[in-house]
């Protein structure tokens, strides 16, 4: 029998997350044909046909470059992301990061992994050996942070506890992440002063075209010699041929990335990790649980929460037997339009929430009765909505 609701896969997504879609009216998996709703981590929606079925697609996790975000607020689909459910999962990793480059560690395993012979030869091969991985310490050394929101203001504060001088770089940080960052970070007026000052650099900004290439080559030629950057954020922001340029001329200690490529993973001065920031349990089940929730406040309530390019509209369902959902361009009149129609039709609104952001808004109506198909119709003619559905209430 055809489930109410039907989610398509297209990562390996927490069970945790997984068992929160109640099996009576959700069919979920990857190989679920016309979609109400697709769930994603970082598969690459940008090439694949998303089908007219979809409603909504949810990110798992916190970066939406995957996703043509820009396409689908013009077809009427929120893309929602799980903001701050992995930034534990990714300090935790720059933290190793920062271990890994200071203390040499990746070059000094792979060292002790290929000694030879009986333990008397090993001893002696570590103490003649080890003087090439001598590393520095932390405390007094400043570090750098681009990019002050879930990730990096756990970073900054993290960091400030191992000793280090914290500079850090947002001109668009949130008054939630500027509350949770500690006053001890200094707050840097221009990109370029932390480029200037950090001994480590760190970022931890989306991938959007004002990103792409951010660590550059003029930003490298301002950089301290010896320095390290390290990017757990996405390949991208970084202009690699600029970086391996600058690690063969000796300018630049070391680059520790989650994001291997040709340029960089083969490097002797590259570290790359397989995309592991947001590979914990915790993390998967955190984002899993967060994306469902989301998902599922959209297709059976309209409600939105954490989208990327919709408003956020939550109303509790209080009274009115059916919820109308519209999604509409932002412009004039849509509210009066809408209850014309519902009147005339002699249903009765009980609760409204008109919410807008940017070129979209999202209407919510709870209607004393059933919204007849020819209800719909005559809503979805309105010029600039783009979908209406009614969504009967839970019993
Ligand atoms: N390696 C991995 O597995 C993971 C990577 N990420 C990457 O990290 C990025 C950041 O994640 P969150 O901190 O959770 O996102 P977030 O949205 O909480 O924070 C991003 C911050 O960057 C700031 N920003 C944007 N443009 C900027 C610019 N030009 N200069 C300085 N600051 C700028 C924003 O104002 C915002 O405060 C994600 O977009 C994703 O690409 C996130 C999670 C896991
Ligand atoms: O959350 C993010 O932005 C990430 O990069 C995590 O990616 P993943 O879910 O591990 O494929």
């Amino acid at each position: 029998m055809t489930k109410q609701f039907r989610v398509k896969t297209l990562n390996a997504i927490s069970g945790s997350g997984l068992t929160r879609f109640p099996a009576e009216i959700y069919e979920v998996g990857e190989s679920v044909t016309s979609p109400d709703a697709l769930l994603v981590r970082s598969a690459k929606l940008h090439d694949t046909p998303i089908p007219d079925t979809v409603l909504a697609i949810a990110r798992a996790g916190a970066g939406t470059n995957n996703i043509p975000v820009a396409a689908m607020t013009e077809r009427g689909v929120p893309v929602f992301n799980t903001p701050g459910a992995n930034a534990n999962a990714v300090k935790e990793l720059v933290l190793a990061g920062l271990f890994i480059a200071s203390r040499n560690l990746i070059p000094a395993a792979r060292f002790a992994h290929e000694l030879e012979g009986d333990d008397a030869a090993i001893s002696k091969a570590v103490e003649a050996g080890k003087k090439q991985f001598v590393g520095f310490e932390l405390p007094g050394k400043t570090l750098g942070v681009i990019g002050l929101g879930a990730i990096g203001v756990q970073v900054a504060n993290a960091a400030l506890g191992l000793g280090l001088k914290v500079i850090g770089f947002d001109p668009a940080i949130s008054v939630d992440h500027a509350w949770n960052l500690s006053s001890e970070v200094e707050r840097a007026r221009t990109i370029e002063d932390v480029f200037r000052q950090a001994d480590i650099l760190t970022v931890h900004v989306p991938l959007i075209e004002a990103t792409r290439g951010l660590v550059s080559t003029q930003h490298l030629a301002m950089m301290k010699h010896s320095a390290v950057i390290l990017n757990f954020a996405r390949a991208e922001i970084v202009d690699e041929a600029a970086v391996v340029s600058a690690l063969d001329q000796g300018y630049l200690r070391g680059y520790v990335c989650d994001f291997p490529s040709t340029a960089v993973h083969k490097h002797p001065r590259c570290i790359s990790l397989p995309h592991l920031g947001a590979s914990t349990k915790e993390a998967e089940r955190n984002c899993a649980v967060m994306a469902v929730d989301e998902l599922r406040g959209f297709l059976e309530d309209g409600q939105v929460r954490n989208s990327v390019n919709f408003p956020e509209a939550v109303m509790e369902r209080e009274s009115g037997t059916h919820r109308l959902v519209i999604v509409n361009r932002n412009v004039p009149n849509m509210v009066g339009q809408v209850s014309t129609i519902v009147a005339q039709a002699g249903l009765n609104i009980a609760n409204l929430l008109n919410r807008s952001r940017g070129e979209i808004a999202v209407t919510l109506a709870d209607i004393d009765g059933e919204v007849a198909g020819r209800v719909l119709e005559q809503l979805t003619a309105i010029e600039g909505v783009i979908s209406a559905r009614a969504i009967p209430s839970k019993a």
